[in-house]
């Protein structure tokens, strides 16, 4: 009996519902495992669908389809390693998130998931029957267990494998990132190989869906909770990992130790690749955005400028009189930092025109926030037109202070198909512009340098839709709005637990009441990429008609 074992990593980028893309991929990543003399290839959890098919899924005729597509794989991964690939399984009125193993064409196993996860963005009670724990399969010399993702999330499902014969965990995964998850993944798969002694490999996706990011970053554990490998975050790669036979069981043997980035790397790596995802998967290869000479939008779009490279990035002002000289200047400079291309179109024309068209029917009436949102919109109106006539999406800039409380108008400056920093709050905003400053990657499409005009990360932030109006006119100070939000957000905090960390009751109940009245506006409201761990939308599904309010 041999006593090595080489395993391939595929972390690789599935697209939803590309099952003939994804099968190629497939192949391609077998047939370079086969050249490296691998005895198995692991490809991620659902590959062959892409993930997540939210009720895709649930369309008989698109398993029927992907389970037709890892036949026809199969068949052609032929003579050569063990193929490991997850996708549906359809049996009878049953359906299951199995991972399907392949051995020259025909099935060795089909490990089903046991724990389907339900909280936060998972809705997999939804889609799936819970399959029974599935035991070991022979791969060449070895034993291999598969707990699918979530099932390596709690200790049953391991134990039983490693009851049940497994020597080797290989753990194929779609876990979506947020702030430093990869510390979280870490501890459950310690967990998993001290409490069963066998080395793990935590295979993990990469790429965008949706909101979501798949950050790949797998790694292979050795029994101890020793480190062997580490693979980069947010990068397709395939990666052969050697496990010798040792009178304790196999090992794995050191291989790429890729360092993990700070937290504001993570960050603004996952929103640019968000964005460029979501572009490319929906068959955009350039934007459009408003640059207003403010934070918000000179950060989209640099984080676009990273994304698609400068020379896809339109860039347009869009001046009224209220538009200060130094915001001219700071969108000028901004864009000429970038090198992306900045057009001037005035509003205040079409805002008389609309004016004029309306003066009978608001006869009589004072100006108020009416007239301010005919601005807002009348430069959504303008760059949608541009969206139209050339082609590149058109990105919103709302960070997550605003989406939060609501602080944007509805169909003005909402206008748009995606906003890379929707998850952001505003503090954060500073210190990533900051970031990106400072640092500059071989991932980023954009220039180096400073490409954020110091002044515009300085100067306090106004929609500038009336004289002299700045944000705290209408809000508390971001620091304090930021920390009520986080604590009615994402730690589910009472209006008491708030007040009795020191925040004042009344603005505690003042953006208590902005935040549940504003879900009828964040449904409505561009996707962005998912970086916290309750990103607005799937993680947090708040009724749009709520009456409810917290007791102070
Ligand atoms: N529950 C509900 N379901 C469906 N629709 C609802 C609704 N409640 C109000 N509405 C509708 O929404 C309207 C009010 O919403 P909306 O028109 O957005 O107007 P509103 O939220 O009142 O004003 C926009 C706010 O965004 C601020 N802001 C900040 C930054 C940038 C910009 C910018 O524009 O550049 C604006 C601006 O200063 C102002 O405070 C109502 O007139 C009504 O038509
Ligand atoms: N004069 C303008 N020219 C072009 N786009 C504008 C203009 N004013 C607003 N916008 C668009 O509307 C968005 C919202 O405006 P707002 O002024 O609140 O944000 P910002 O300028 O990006 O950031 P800040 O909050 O720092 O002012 C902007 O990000 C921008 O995309
Ligand atoms: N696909 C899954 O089962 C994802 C859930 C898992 N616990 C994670 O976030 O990594």
């Amino acid at each position: 009996m041999t006593n090595r074992f080489r395993l391939t990593i595929g972390q690789l980028n599935a697209t939803v519902g590309d099952l003939q893309g994804n099968a190629g991929k497939a192949r391609q990543a077998w047939e370079a495992a086969k050249a490296a003399g691998a005895d198995m290839l692991a490809l991620p959890e659902m590959f062959i669908t892409g993930y997540q098919t939210q009720d895709l899924v649930l369309k008989p005729a698109f398993t029927r389809q992907a389970e037709e597509a890892i036949a026809e794989l199969a068949a052609l991964c032929a003579q050569g390693p063990t193929l490991g690939i997850g996708g549906p399984w359809r049996d009878g009125d049953r359906l299951y998130n199995a991972y399907w193993v392949f051995k020259d064409g025909a099935p060795v196993a089909r490990v089903l998931k046991h724990r389907l996860p339900h909280k936060q963005l998972f809705d997999e009670l939804r889609l799936f029957d819970s399959g029974p724990i599935s035991g070991p399969y022979p791969v060449g010399a070895a034993r291999i267990g598969s707990p699918v993702c979530e099932d390596a999330w709690s200790a049953d499902v391991a134990e039983t494998l490693a009851e049940t014969g497994a020597e080797i965990l290989v753990v194929p995964n779609g876990s979506p990132y947020h702030r430093n998850k990869l510390d979280l993944r870490m501890g459950h798969m310690v967990g998993r190989v001290v409490e069963t002694g066998l080395p793990l490999v935590y295979v993990n996706m990469v790429g965008g869906q949706d909101d979501q990011l798949y950050d790949g970053a797998s790694f292979v554990l050795n029994p101890g909770g020793h480190k062997a490998v580490q693979l980069p975050p947010f990068q397709e790669m395939l990666a052969h990992v050697d496990f010798t036979l040792t009178d304790g069981g196999w090992r794995a043997e050191p291989g790429l130790m890729a360092p993990q980035p700070d937290e504001w790397e993570q960050d603004y790596q996952a929103m640019m690749l968000g964005l460029r995802e979501y572009l490319r998967k929906s068959g955009f290869s350039k934007v459009v955005l408003g640059l207003s000479g403010g934070v918000d939008s000179a950060l989209v779009a640099a984080i676009a400028a990273d994304a698609v490279g400068p020379e896809n990035v339109h860039c347009v002002m869009l001046p009224s009189e209220y538009t200060s000289r130094v915001s001219l200047e700071d969108a000028a400079d901004c864009a000429a930092r970038l090198g992306v291309r900045l057009d001037t179109v005035h509003i205040e024309g079409a805002r008389d025109a609309v004016g004029g068209a309306l003066a009978h029917l608001m006869a009589g009436t004072r100006p108020d926030i009416t007239e301010e949102n005919v601005q807002s919109r009348l430069r959504g109106l303008m760059l949608m037109a541009i969206s139209n006539k050339f082609g590149g999406m058109l990105l919103t800039t709302g960070n997550k202070s605003e989406v939060g409380v609501g602080y944007a108008t509805i169909y003005g400056d909402m206008a748009g198909g995606y906003n890379p920093i929707k998850d952001l709050y505003k503090t954060r905003v500073f210190q990533t512009c900051r970031w990106r400053n400072g640092n500059h990657r071989d991932w980023m499409m954009g220039r180096a340098g400073e490409v954020i005009p110091p002044r515009i990360i300085a100067k306090p932030p106004s929609a500038e839709l009336r004289p002299d109006q700045k944000d705290e006119d209408s809000l508390p100070p971001y620091e304090v709005l930021d920390a009520i939000l986080e604590g009615l957000v994402e730690q589910d905090l009472s209006l008491r637990d708030l007040v009795d960390r020191g925040f004042d009751a009344d603005t505690v109940r003042t953006v208590e009441k902005l935040l549940y009245g504003s879900e009828w506006k964040r449904y409505q409201a561009a996707p962005g990429p998912r970086i916290s761990t309750r990103a607005f939308w799937l993680d947090r599904r708040y009724p749009l008609v709520n009456r409810w309010r917290d007791r102070p």
